[in-house]
């Protein structure tokens, strides 16, 4: 995974002992322009074995590099992340450690050239914190932030910080989940419903495909909870919703819990026929829950009716109009007698 380069000096973990050695081979030219650097960065002469035995302390992830990208020390904090001893990393090139794009953005920048170019952006060589990706030794992909910052002097040296950022980010990932998802039964919530019907609405009109959406409402629910409980109820819910995750024709639809007993499907690229097939295989699997499985007498009966309404050639002008016509197609079905699909008009 890791390019090694041919670094001469990679046991000088003395920085002073390095910018020695090679300032004896430096040519006139590269001398000018380190000039011009540590005028821009800092025209004060660093103390590099100082600096090498502080980032040693730190308990911040450090790596110190030469101004070609080579690593010349990295401490504890950093091997431990980096996956491996702090000696195995001493010597590679230390843009070849992260993922695309950033690797070759930053191969590019230090590979040829010994300092970094005349002319080129000072933000490329000494930034704050930017998110990428960082490769273990072991092959994982790690979340960082990674702030670099130029040492400017005799010999300029590049202090690279790296801030581990996964517990962050899978932090992020469970709160993101707990706002989308409904508690009891595991589905898309109103929110998420509401945010992907809206997206979806878009998507939709502008390619001029169709849209369905079809309202699933729990018949007698009221009944039930009194009958057999409230617990039972809850049980029943997830039941209704796997059964209604289970009927799901594609990846790009999606199954919510609207509230209470009422359930909402989105169907993009479906027309009104489409979705009252998908209604047919919402009803067949809400009869194929088993009810002893729940505890329930045999016999006992769970039904659901349904309302369709579909956008094909501009009946409505918003996601929402959609909806509520399909909330009017449900009440119809109510109406009629339950345990049935209604479509809109
Ligand atoms: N167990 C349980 N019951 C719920 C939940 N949310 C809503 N309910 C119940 O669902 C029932 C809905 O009753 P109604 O609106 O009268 O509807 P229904 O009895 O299903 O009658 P129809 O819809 O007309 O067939 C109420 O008794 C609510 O308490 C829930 O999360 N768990």
């Amino acid at each position: 995974m890791m390019h090694k380069q041919d670094f001469s000096n990679a046991n000088l973990t003395r920085l002073g002992t390095a910018a020695r050695l090679n300032d004896n081979h430096m040519a006139a030219d590269e001398h000018a322009l380190q000039a011009s650097l540590a005028a821009q960065v800092n025209p004060v002469v660093c103390d590099y074995d100082a600096v090498a035995d502080v980032l040693l302390c730190l308990r911040q992830p450090m790596v110190l590099a030469s101004s070609d990208g080579t690593v010349i020390s990295v401490n504890a904090a950093a091997a431990e992340l980096l996956g491996d001893d702090a000696e195995t990393f001493v010597g590679e090139h230390w843009p070849s450690w992260l993922a695309n794009p950033f690797q070759s953005e930053y191969a590019t920048l230090f590979a040829s050239a010994p300092l970094p170019r005349p002319g080129c952006c000072m933000d490329s060589y000494q930034h704050g914190p930017r998110e990428m990706q960082l490769r273990r030794a072991d092959g994982h992909l790690l979340s960082i932030n990674l702030s670099l910052s130029l040492m400017g002097g005799v010999l300029p040296v590049f202090l690279i910080g790296i801030e581990d950022l996964s517990a962050q980010k899978a932090e992020i990932r469970r709160l993101s989940t707990l706002a989308s998802t409904d508690c009891l039964t595991g589905l898309a919530n109103r929110r998420s419903l509401t945010e992907n019907l809206e997206r979806q609405w878009q998507q939709c009109v502008l390619r001029r495909t169709p849209i369905s959406v079809l309202i699933v409402d729990v018949d007698y629910f009221k009944q039930f909870n009194d009958l057999y409980g409230h617990l039972k109820g809850d049980e029943c819910l997830r039941l209704i919703a796997s059964a209604l995750s289970s009927a799901l024709p594609s990846n790009q639809c999606m199954a919510a819990r609207f509230g209470g007993e009422e359930f909402v499907l989105v169907l993009p690229g479906f027309n009104a026929a489409m979705a009252e097939l998908v209604a047919r295989q919402v009803s067949d699997a809400i009869a194929a829950i088993d009810v002893s499985a729940l505890g329930l007498p045999q016999g006992a009966l769970i039904t659901v009716s349904q309302g369709i309404a579909s956008e094909s050639c501009g009946q409505f002008r918003t996601a929402d109009a959609m909806l509520l016509s399909a909330d009017t197609a449900l009440y119809r079905a109510k109406r009629d007698g339950r345990n049935r699909i209604a479509l809109s008009d």
